[in-house]
């Protein structure tokens, strides 16, 4: 009874500042200064919008921790109030304005819908910068490496109304979040308008593999929709090898210290026991942290030598491989940083296995990001239909149908089939986690078993 009561306040407190709120914002003065003119109040009202949803984001997460902490609250609420002494119980208040759950639900509901339609046609977050409104991304492809992302941003960029960029790939968030936002954005075609709204979008396939790319993602796009493309594991790393020997013969005198991979049957044999040796070194650091700190607990003498053995279990086993996969591993005290993503950015031919491992990825980016902000496109759809592909893209984007004409595969990479006894090893490794990424998306992807 008495944590009802408390939860009543919690509402009540709740309802008030989200309604001070519509009333201070409702006398914000206009924010944005668009160029074109004519459309000061579709900023003003973009600005409402955003902070409204905000202010509503917040408060619920309050109240959600408010509900799940009712009884140590009130406790703390006694405590405070002298109660548990006899002296005096809580300080009353009024009822609280919606009593009815579903008043409450109804309202939640439209305002979601108010404030999805006008995501559906306008860029995500802008502000001014340099006389100029400038604005952020509504969608991201985040991968996978070859999985078609060159196709998907090469035919999104015809679109009318999806703004053009001068790079489809800007690896903003995983290797240039420190040149800032001003960088990023100069990228993309200045769009802020009802009349000719556009979306804003780019596609990096490396995002989806970076460990610090969601939370990045989660303090500046907050609201972009994000688009995974996946292709069978087993042929995904295959068309990786043929790429990175394409990209080093390109680029040559760009990197010149960057030379030829192995046979692809040695690199894939080699990352598998990297991989194994890195979970089982993470393993170990992992029970001999828990062990230190047991033993500072207990006040027992630390041996710092074993310490240092253990702080970098993976580069004792190798030091010797001259591949950033392995030395990034090296310098970690662990081989996860962030959830169970193998970073393994950093040179065309590394992580085969690691960027294919689509379950451990989207697992960590679902700590960051609800289910409903991601499309995952099966690549092997882009070769049978790619209209199918385009059309869904358009749904989840709230983007009309467009007639992209006929469609021609990009960035094709010719390359030999595989040994058939090596694929039988990969398709038994990614059956495992396969499985785990259909049962989390509810989806059979159908790849290779
Ligand atoms: N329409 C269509 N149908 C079938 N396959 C297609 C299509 N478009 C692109 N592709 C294949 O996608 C591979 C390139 O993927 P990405 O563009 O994502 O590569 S990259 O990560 O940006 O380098 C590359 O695969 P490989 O040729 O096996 O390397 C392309 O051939």
């Amino acid at each position: 009874m008495e944590n009802k009561k408390l939860l009543y306040i919690a509402l009540f407190i709740f309802v008030s500042i989200v309604g001070f709120q519509i009333y201070v914002t409702s006398k914000q003065p206009q924010v944005c200064n668009n160029n074109g003119g004519g459309t000061g109040a579709i900023d003003q009202q973009q600005f409402i919008i955003e902070t409204l949803q905000q202010t509503i984001r917040d408060q619920e997460r309050a109240l959600n921790d408010i509900s799940k902490k009712t009884n140590l609250i009130y406790d703390t609420v006694q405590e405070a109030t002298g109660a548990k002494n006899g002296i005096r119980g809580p300080t009353q208040t009024d009822a609280p304005y919606f009593t009815n759950p579903t008043d409450r639900h109804i309202q939640k509901l439209q305002i979601e819908a108010r404030i999805n339609k006008t995501k559906t046609t306008l860029p995500n977050t802008c502000f001014p910068l340099d006389q100029k409104t400038v604005c952020l991304p509504n969608f991201i492809v985040i991968g996978a490496m070859k999985a078609g992302t060159t196709f998907l941003d090469f035919y999104l960029q015809r679109h009318p109304m999806v703004a053009k960029h001068t790079k489809k790939e800007l690896w903003f968030f995983n290797s240039y979040y420190n040149k800032g936002i001003e960088w990023y954005v100069q990228y993309f075609e200045p769009v802020v308008s009802l009349e000719n709204p556009k979306l804003i979008g780019e596609a990096t396939p490396f995002y989806i593999n970076n460990p610090f790319t969601a939370a990045r993602m989660f303090s500046t796009l907050r609201n972009a929709k994000f688009i995974m493309m996946m292709r069978d594991p087993v042929d995904r790393a295959l068309s990786q090898y043929y790429f990175s020997l394409k990209w080093i013969d390109n680029n040559k005198g760009l990197a010149p210290h960057i030379s030829y991979p192995e046979s692809f049957d040695t690199m894939i044999r080699e990352e598998i026991d990297v991989i194994n040796t890195c979970v089982r070194g993470n393993q170990e650091y992992i029970k001999k942290q828990d062990e230190k700190k047991r033993r500072e607990l207990a006040g027992e003498p630390i041996d710092e030598a074993a310490e240092e053995e253990f702080k970098n279990p993976f580069f004792t086993l190798h030091t010797n491989k001259n591949w950033t996969f392995y030395k990034e591993c090296a310098r970690c005290d662990k081989c996860f940083q962030h959830g169970n993503i193998l970073h393994t950015s950093g040179h065309p031919s590394f992580g085969m296995i690691a960027k294919s491992l689509y379950y451990e990825q989207i697992d960590y980016w679902l700590d960051f990001f609800p289910l409903e902000q991601f499309l995952f496109v099966r690549y092997e759809d882009l070769n049978d239909r790619p209209e199918h592909v385009l059309r869904q893209v358009e749904e989840f984007l709230g983007l009309p149908a467009f007639d992209y004409g006929q469609f021609k595969a990009k960035n094709a990479v010719p390359h030999e089939p595989m040994d058939p006894e090596l694929r039988q090893l990969l398709v038994d490794y990614f059956k495992p986690h396969n499985e785990k990424l259909y049962r989390l998306l509810n989806r059979d992807f159908g790849w290779s078993k």
